[in-house]
């Protein structure tokens, strides 16, 4: 990751870099100003103060292009960053970034890609002190080759140690960065398990001490341990300066010529050395961290690699149609880790017409909402396969396939802007439906967003149903969407708003468990345990072959239905009509 932003900004990098070398030599100009000023006394004193100027001047002018350069470059890699991870979060497979979880992409998106756009902060500080020290060094050996030469054994020490320990504390380094995903996923039980920490005390101290303690203090541990290991290791280097200074002083120089500036010359550059080696081996941790970011952000973003191209269709592309959609065997399986078992759903063999309205019952965790999704495309089959119009769907058409769908699942979640694209009739038709929904006295749609979204959870829903008539898709999917509503609104729902729908042609699969309503549905299908157990097709009437509209012959799906049990359950079109009015 770290490469590759280095790559993207190749050309500002050298320009900031060339600016950072010239800083570093115009320092190390100004210390040989410096010592030529107080060494030589036949020197042209008022020629060496405009060296000592213009050095002087170069270094400060330098250093401020350099920093700003970099700071530039620090942010647009931060930009840079955030868009990468957002594309591929959007781009990702959906059934990866659930395994993913939301924590570890978080982590990545703040604090990782903070680190490795601070790496761009603290590199012309790496680079100007790096050149300080370099040109320190070419000065030495220019004031004596032997005293050079003892000098290089010195850093060459210093530098093993170091690397050495820089091994050690990175493996400190990237075990605090796993942990602070999960530390993430905890600070969001932090807000989202608000109410329920604070109704158990118990729970909460648990939760403070035993989870978020620990994980706050294995982050801490990890990184105190890794930066600290840094920090002995750059006290050593330091060491060695001082020790390397006394060696020159007291035993190196012998009778050299011009032995006092010599002298004066190593133990002034030494001396001035110190800071910026003292800097230089204190930054160079931050590059480590960026470093460990970097590969993490490698690692999460892996992770989310993309497997089905993206639809080229635009945003507010004409509603599309369809004439059947068949699931033909599919499958999926979900493997639990933990608990080293694997729910299997399927094989389903199902079938999909417009202007149908299909109840998907069963008990919790039958796989409901797990074939809604395989149904809806956000779930790859692991077998079988879903045939559109005849045609199965495969990677390179499934986000295509998708863009039938309008779905309100159980953790739907509520844009505020309605995103459909500028559309002048938009806020009208938004309000029309609020109002049909009794919530135009709470909620106004303005400019193409939702005034207000602190609704309760029963009116989040009706808004997301406003969001989904005015997606106007061709297959509606809802995930108990009456769950939260009143007895009253209900009524409105099953008895109004799906039998309208049907009307419009839509083809509607409603998860439910409202059994005083399942008389209203055109079938239904019956789930256990993974498998659909009642109003499925069978295996071998599923084929192409099969009529492409099964609507025209009722009694097939009807008598499956009630081979199932669903009392009630009728055949569709006028025969459902008829049993809606009985009913009522
Ligand atoms: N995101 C997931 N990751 C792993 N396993 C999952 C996931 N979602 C569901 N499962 C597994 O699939 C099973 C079926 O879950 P699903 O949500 O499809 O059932 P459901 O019939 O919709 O249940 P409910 O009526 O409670 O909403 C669960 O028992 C669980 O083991």
């Amino acid at each position: 990751m770290l490469s590759y932003l280095i790559r993207q900004s190749r050309l500002l990098l050298w320009a900031a870099g060339l600016a950072s070398v010239a800083s570093g030599i115009c320092s190390v100009l100004v210390v040989a100003q410096i010592n030529a000023a107080l060494t030589q006394d036949d020197a042209d004193r008022g020629a060496l103060a405009w060296r000592f100027a213009a050095a002087a001047l170069g270094a400060m002018l330098s250093q401020m292009v350099a920093s700003v350069m970099f700071e530039r470059l620090s942010q647009r890699a931060h930009a840079e960053l955030r868009r990468f991870i957002s594309a591929r979060v959007l781009a990702a497979d959906y059934r990866r970034l659930e395994e993913l979880g939301a924590p570890k992409v978080q982590s990545a998106l703040s604090e990782h890609s903070a680190r490795v756009a601070d790496f761009f902060v603290s590199f012309p500080t790496i680079l100007v002190n790096a050149i300080i020290v370099a040109g320190c060094m070419v000065y030495m050996a220019w004031l004596s080759w032997s005293v050079f030469a003892a000098a290089v054994v010195v850093i060459g020490l210093g530098s093993l140690g170091y690397h050495l320990a820089h091994l050690r504390a990175i493996r400190h380094l990237d075990t605090a960065a796993k942990e602070q995903d999960r530390l993430f996923d905890h600070f969001r039980s932090l807000v989202d398990g608000a109410k329920e920490l604070r109704l158990n005390a118990a729970k909460r101290r648990h939760f403070a001490d035993a989870v978020l303690g620990d994980s706050i203090e294995t982050v801490r541990r990890e990184r105190a341990v890794g930066m600290s290991v840094f920090v002995l290791s750059a006290s050593w280097g330091n060491f060695l300066i001082y020790g390397f200074i006394g060696l020159v002083l007291f035993a190196l120089v012998g009778d050299v010529p011009d032995r006092v500036k010599v002298m004066t010359g190593f133990a002034l550059v030494f001396v001035y050395m110190v800071a910026p080696l003292e800097t230089l081996l204190l930054c160079l941790p931050k590059a480590n961290l960026a470093r460990v970011s970097g590969a993490r952000i490698d690692e999460i973003t892996r992770q989310l690699e993309r497997i089905e191209p993206q639809t080229t269709l635009a945003t507010p592309a004409a509603p599309r149609t369809f004439r059947s959609v068949r699931l033909s065997g599919v499958g999926h399986r979900y493997f639990h880790e933990g608990a080293n078992e694997i729910f299997a759903l399927g094989p389903v063999h199902l079938s999909f017409r417009p202007g149908e309205i299909t109840f998907l019952v069963g008990g919790n965790g039958s796989g409901k909402t797990s074939l809604a999704k395989l149904l809806a495309g956000l779930y790859r089959p692991d077998r079988g396969a879903i045939v559109l119009d005849g045609h199965p769907v495969g990677d390179a058409d499934r986000d295509d396939y998708r863009q039938l769908f309008s779905a309100i699942f159980s953790d739907f979640h509520l844009f505020e802007q309605l995103l459909d694209g500028a559309s002048p009739d938009l806020d009208d038709r938004g309000n029309r439906l609020l109002e049909k929904l009794l919530l135009d006295g709470k909620v106004q749609v303005k400019g193409g967003a939702f005034t207000t979204r602190q609704l309760s959870q029963g009116q989040r829903k009706r808004l997301a149903l406003v969001v989904s008539y005015l997606e106007d898709r061709p297959f509606l999917v809802f995930d108990e969407w009456a769950a939260d509503q009143d007895p009253l609104f209900k009524e409105v729902f099953y008895r109004e708003l799906l039998p309208e729908l049907r009307a419009r042609g839509k083809c509607v699969l409603v998860i439910s468990h409202d059994d005083r309503y399942f008389h209203l549905a055109d079938r239904i299908v019956r789930m256990e345990d993974g498998q659909v157990v009642a109003g499925g097709d069978a295996p071998e009437t599923a084929p192409e072959n099969a009529p492409e509209n099964a609507l025209e012959n009722p009694a097939a799906i009807a008598p499956r239905a009630e081979a199932a049990g669903e009392v009630g359950a009728r055949g569709v079109g006028g025969t459902a009509s008829a049993a809606n009015q009985a009913a009522d």
